[in-house]
């Protein structure tokens, strides 16, 4: 019997990333390296867990993916277009980027969840259904709908850029750091919302997170970042957790000494 082989939703090859303000990293003729020779595939369904010290360049990955930010060389393709043809508001409707904590920009947290609907044009009833049923699937309570940012924890905030990511439904998840500032229970309970996101509805799911245990939980795949480069590539039931929990603890170190 042939066996299909699965097709990625996205690919980088070769992607370099230079920039002329000076990083941690010596720079060569295109400038101060950011990200160098970055290639991998991802799948509908993977669940991706980003780990590296302070400015290996885990937020730069997601600005590209994102494309907030355009590679010095080299390609990225999503379901086999190239990304420099996708207009950058059908790459929106694919592609969300999720940020550690919202900023709500004075609106209301039900203006903010549905906001990014609103700009997507779908109705009004639809946008109600998917706010409501998010909002149940996260436990917010209702009562926080008609407040603003100031009137949330960092916590309650994390969570609300968690939903506001969560509402668009999109193919690709990027949600850098998600659970930083939740309770481990909470945080725990978010990570299986997302697990079953990525069973129900195949999506893919790239989060940067160092906090190793819910990684471990979290992950199918893991990449290692450091100095710009993908030192890993490798599903997380072939991880050396401890090892890799103490070459994180020492690159941290390392990056903090150079930074005094
Ligand atoms: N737009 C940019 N222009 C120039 N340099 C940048 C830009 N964005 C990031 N950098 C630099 O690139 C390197 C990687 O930054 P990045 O934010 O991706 O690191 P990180 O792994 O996400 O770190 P952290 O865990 O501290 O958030 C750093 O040296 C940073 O100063």
């Amino acid at each position: 019997m042939d066996t299909v082989t699965p097709k990625a939703i996205l690919e980088l090859e070769q992607v370099n990333l230079f920039t002329k303000l000076k990083t941690q990293l010596s720079a060569n003729h295109q400038g101060y390296p950011i990200l160098q020779d970055i290639s991998f595939e991802v799948y509908p369904g993977d669940r991706i867990v980003i780990v590296g010290p302070s400015g290996a360049g885990k937020t730069a990955l997601f600005k590209l993916i994102n494309r907030l930010m355009e590679p010095t060389s080299g390609k990225i393709i999503l379901e086999d277009r190239e990304y420099r043809q996708i207009p950058i508001v059908q790459l929106r409707q694919v592609v969300t980027l999720g940020l550690q904590e919202s900023k709500l920009l004075g609106m209301t947290v039900q203006q903010a969840l549905a906001y990014p609907l609103v700009l997507r044009g779908l109705s009004k009833q639809t946008i109600q259904q998917r706010v409501s049923y998010w909002m149940e699937q996260l436990h917010i309570p209702n009562d926080w709908l008609g407040r603003t940012e100031v009137q949330l924890s960092l916590g309650q905030r994390q969570l609300i850029a968690i939903a506001r990511a969560l509402v668009i439904q999109p193919k690709i998840l990027l949600l850098d750091e998600p659970t930083s500032a939740l309770d481990f229970g909470i945080a725990t309970h978010v990570i299986e919302i997302l697990i079953q996101l990525a069973a129900s509805h195949h999506t893919t799911i790239l989060t940067i997170n160092n906090q190793l245990e819910l990684a471990q939980v979290f992950g199918t795949r893991l990449f290692h970042l450091q100095q710009g480069q993908l030192l890993t590539d490798r599903t997380t039931a072939e991880v050396d957790w401890s090892n890799l929990r103490a070459s994180l603890q020492q690159a941290e170190a390392q990056a903090s000494q150079e930074w005094i």
